[in-house]
């Protein structure tokens, strides 16, 4: 099998220390491999992937391709004992390639530092903070030490790209260490979330049956309604028992109780009474063992940075952490859920924070809110209940809640651990390596958003049919076959419920509010309570 001829453009060859050449294959060269020559696919072992149509353009060949050879098959580094052709030259034109470099020449914050910022200076609360740091510090790419763990960092939006378009059937997300630990010392089933593997797949191929796309998640939305009309009904209570102030003190504490009334209409399909004056006994103490949760964040983090066996010696992180899930695990109502997504708390936080943050936005941007609602007005009516089908004709209420989570992605970053080698950012990352996805840096990256600290909801609509407004530096749902699983769930409660609010209520910011900075509590959460003032349309 000979190749003649492949063009190369100047970003394509990479050259390694050794004098040899990487090949970078541009969507062209793809293409045109594709066309030339379909077999080949299969003795391009990283390839393989190219040829379902699920690889990446900017995938990088790790051949260690001599220029001089055409034609002839070398070794792939990197691959399973794979092999590639080399099938031309770069063009004499071409820009001489840069040398793939090692992780010992990866810049980055060191052991000690890190240390200092973590444990001293409670980095764990500022985890957002310190990705923008040590970017503006180190680049877009970056590694640290945790403990025992190494971590690559990505910041740049087109390096996640390469990373999540590249990845196979069962990626692995990082840091669950402990959480795994936790469960087969307990003998707790594995959920959703820590599963890997071929346990993950077969888990998540049930879940994705019920609750992966809009039209199947649409069925909840009666139920949701519901739940809706009693978060405004104790909303208007709350602002009675407060009087002239027509003030919610932090809104999130309500919001995590419709959140828990939600999921459990969607996902047991019982109500809990959340909501209500009174809740059930059961349901409160779940709700504080939830906020012990949260409130050990800190220690979950702990956990995972000190050493196995360093714990005979500072035994309390790993003690708390163990404890706080046992909390949450004696609570059989819960279980099914516990079950399939491992962590209820982490779910129903997410829908609360990002509720949270998106009426605080209205409310700090009322000529935002005004035109969204004029959008209501306009194309629904100003007292008509929504329905799932609603909303493609509610594009900027759409866009309310992408640029909430562009602004504060409530996961500010992700995990994953590479299951091949790759050459990322000129870098050679082996398989095995632990890649930290700065979604945060990336959201708030004036290369990749005009403006990014302003909330403009307007910059997610679609100029037409084929304008595309996705964006690798805002994926607060993640990408691919890992993604999250609950996200239609998700958008249609938050949709819904936002339409709601704001066909009632005024949101307003109370004078005590002011600026709300962000907190890393494991997810990126309000750092004070958020108080607003909700005034009734009519
Ligand atoms: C605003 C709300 C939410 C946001 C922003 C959010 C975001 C995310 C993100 C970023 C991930 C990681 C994806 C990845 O690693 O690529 C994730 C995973 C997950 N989410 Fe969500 N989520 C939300 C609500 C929910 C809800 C309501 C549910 C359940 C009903 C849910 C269920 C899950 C599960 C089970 C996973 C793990 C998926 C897996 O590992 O296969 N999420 N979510």
């Amino acid at each position: 099998m000979r190749i003649t001829h492949f063009e190369l453009n100047a970003e394509d060859g990479v050259e390694t220390e050794d004098g040899s050449v990487a090949l970078q294959l541009s969507e062209q060269g793809r293409d045109f491999l594709k066309k030339v020559h379909p077999g080949a696919m299969s003795h391009f072992g990283i390839l393989l992937n190219l040829s379902k149509g699920k690889g990446c353009v900017s995938r990088v060949l790790q051949a260690a391709l001599r220029p001089s050879s055409p034609g002839q098959a070398v070794p792939l580094r990197g691959t399973k004992g794979g092999v590639g052709i080399l099938v031309g030259e770069s063009s004499p034109s071409a820009a001489k390639p840069q040398r793939v470099r090692d992780l010992s020449e990866m810049p980055g914050p060191g052991t000690w530092s890190n240390l200092v910022e973590f444990f001293l200076k409670n980095g764990f609360s500022r985890i957002h903070d310190i990705q923008l740091q040590h970017t503006q510090q180190y680049g877009k790419i970056f590694k640290s030490h945790f403990g025992p763990q190494f971590v690559v960092s990505i910041a740049d939006r087109d390096m996640v790209a390469q990373v999540l378009r590249a990845e196979g059937r069962a990626p692995q997300r990082a840091n669950m260490e402990s959480w795994q630990e936790y469960r087969q010392l307990r003998g707790r089933a594995t959920g959703l979330i820590s599963a890997e593997g071929e346990e993950w797949l077969k888990m998540r191929n049930v879940l994705k049956q019920r609750i992966m796309k809009p039209k199947d998640v649409a069925m909840f939305s009666a139920g949701v309604t519901d739940v809706i009309a009693d978060l405004i009904k104790r909303m208007k209570c709350v602002k009675v028992q407060e009087g002239a102030s027509e003030t919610i003190t932090d809104v999130n504490n309500l919001f995590f109780k419709f959140a828990m009334e939600s999921v459990a209409t969607i996902l047991f399909e019982t109500r809990l009474g959340c909501l209500e004056r009174q809740i059930c006994q059961e349901t409160k103490d779940y709700m504080e063992a939830l906020e012990l949760m949260f409130s050990m964040f800190k220690t979950t983090m702990y956990a995972g940075a000190i050493p196995k066996w360093l714990r005979p010696f500072i035994p309390k992180p790993w003690n708390e952490f163990c404890r706080s899930w046992d909390g949450l695990f004696r609570f059989s109502k819960y279980r099914v859920t516990q079950k399939h997504f491992c962590n209820l708390a982490v779910l129903l936080l997410q829908t609360s924070f990002t509720l949270s943050w998106s009426t605080y936005l209205l409310a700090r941007n009322p000529a935002v809110q005004r035109v969204v609602y004029e959008e209501i007005v306009r194309n629904l009516g100003s007292d008509v209940t929504p329905k799932a089908q609603d909303l493609s004709k509610l594009p900027l209420v759409r866009g309310v809640l992408k640029e909430t989570l562009r602004l504060f992605p409530v996961l500010p970053g992700n995990g994953r651990v590479t299951q091949e080698d790759m050459i990322v950012g000129g870098y050679f990352i082996p398989s095995g390596t632990q890649l930290a996805l700065c979604h945060y840096t990336t959201s708030h990256d004036n290369e990749v958003f005009d403006q990014p600290g302003e909330f403009q909801p307007h910059r997610w609509l679609r100029k037409n049919d084929v304008d595309r407004v996705d964006n690798f530096g805002a994926i607060p749902f993640g990408y691919g076959v890992r993604s999250c699983v609950g996200r239609r769930i998700a958008e249609l409660e938050i949709h819904l419920v936002l339409i709601q609010l704001l066909q009632a209520f005024e949101i307003q910011v109370a004078p005590n509010t002011g600026t709300v900075p962000a907190k890393t509590h494991g997810l990126l959460g309000p750092g004070k309570p958020i108080d607003l003032k909700f005034v009734d349309r009519k």
